[in-house]
């Protein structure tokens, strides 16, 4: 199917947004990426990013709530079954905790949420007031980061493989899995938007919530880079560093990060 000229200069509109403000280029993925992370660090990550994990089922069942178009609905259904799953084998929030055991934590402990930095409640919730109160123009186009999202799972697996010990297939099944089910997902979503932003008000709303998204994903790192890398300053109620480890705790991380 042909696409008109100015659905065309709208998608690379939104393309541009991920260009200039996805949190790949934000410095904690890139020492994350790029090996420089101690354990502790790759363990904050982990705690901190599992309260995005819990609460991305949370906001589609928000915008499932609120959508009165079957259609919609049976699609946007399989992005909570991605992330729950079944009752016995379970989805992504489990495979999230099978990578937060092969960083030596507490399976039970991340998924108690304790220890969760204030800054990444406030963004992650965010998000979900977000989609909950917004048009659902709004809600689908929040979700459109997607679009940028296996680049960086692509990156995280060859890095995390590289640099980082506890890292192999089971560690990162996460990602694998993710790299499956995203493009099909964001390609319904990108139509959805093309389609029913028809005015120049409606793209410059739907714009804004990809922008919107773009600032939840980026504070959630600038958060987690002010706690937990040189000079560490961790709020109070963050995790402490040791709390939920079964691994090898590093030597006074955070002390020596503090230099
Ligand atoms: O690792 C990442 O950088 C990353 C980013 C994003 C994103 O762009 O919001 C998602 C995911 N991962 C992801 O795994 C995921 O399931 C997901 C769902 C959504 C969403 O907004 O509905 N974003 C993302």
């Amino acid at each position: 199917m042909s696409t008109s000229p100015e659905k065309a200069a709208f998608e690379a509109r939104l393309r541009a947004i991920g260009t200039a403000r996805y949190h790949d280029k934000h410095p904690f993925h890139q020492m994350l990426h790029g090996g420089a992370c101690s354990m502790t660090q790759v363990r904050a990550w982990v705690i901190n990013r599992y309260y995005y994990q819990s609460r991305i089922p949370m906001k589609d069942a928000a915008l499932l709530s609120r959508c009165e178009n079957p259609r919609l609905r049976r699609i946007w259904r399989s992005r909570i079954e991605d992330h729950d799953g079944g009752l016995a084998e379970g989805g992504g929030i489990r495979r999230w905790l099978r990578l937060a055991e092969a960083v030596g934590l507490d399976p039970d402990y991340v998924a108690s949420t304790r220890g969760v930095l204030p800054g990444t409640r406030f963004a992650v919730d965010a998000y979900v007031h977000f989609v909950r109160e917004k048009t659902l123009l709004e809600a689908v186009a929040s979700s459109l980061t997607e679009l940028f999202a296996p680049a960086i799972h692509e990156n995280r697996i060859a890095g995390l493989l590289k640099h980082y010990a506890f890292a192999d297939d089971a560690a990162l099944s996460y990602f694998r899995q993710r790299l499956n089910e995203a493009p099909q997902d964001v390609a319904f979503g990108l139509a959805h938007v093309l389609d029913h932003a028809d005015t120049l008000e409606k793209q410059d709303a739907a714009a804004a919530a990809l922008t919107f998204k773009t600032d939840v994903l980026w504070s959630q790192l600038d958060t987690l880079h002010s706690a937990y890398v040189a000079p560490a300053r961790i709020p109070p109620g963050g995790w402490d560093g040791r709390e939920g480890v079964t691994g090898e705790i590093d030597d006074h991380p955070l002390q020596g990060a503090a230099e």
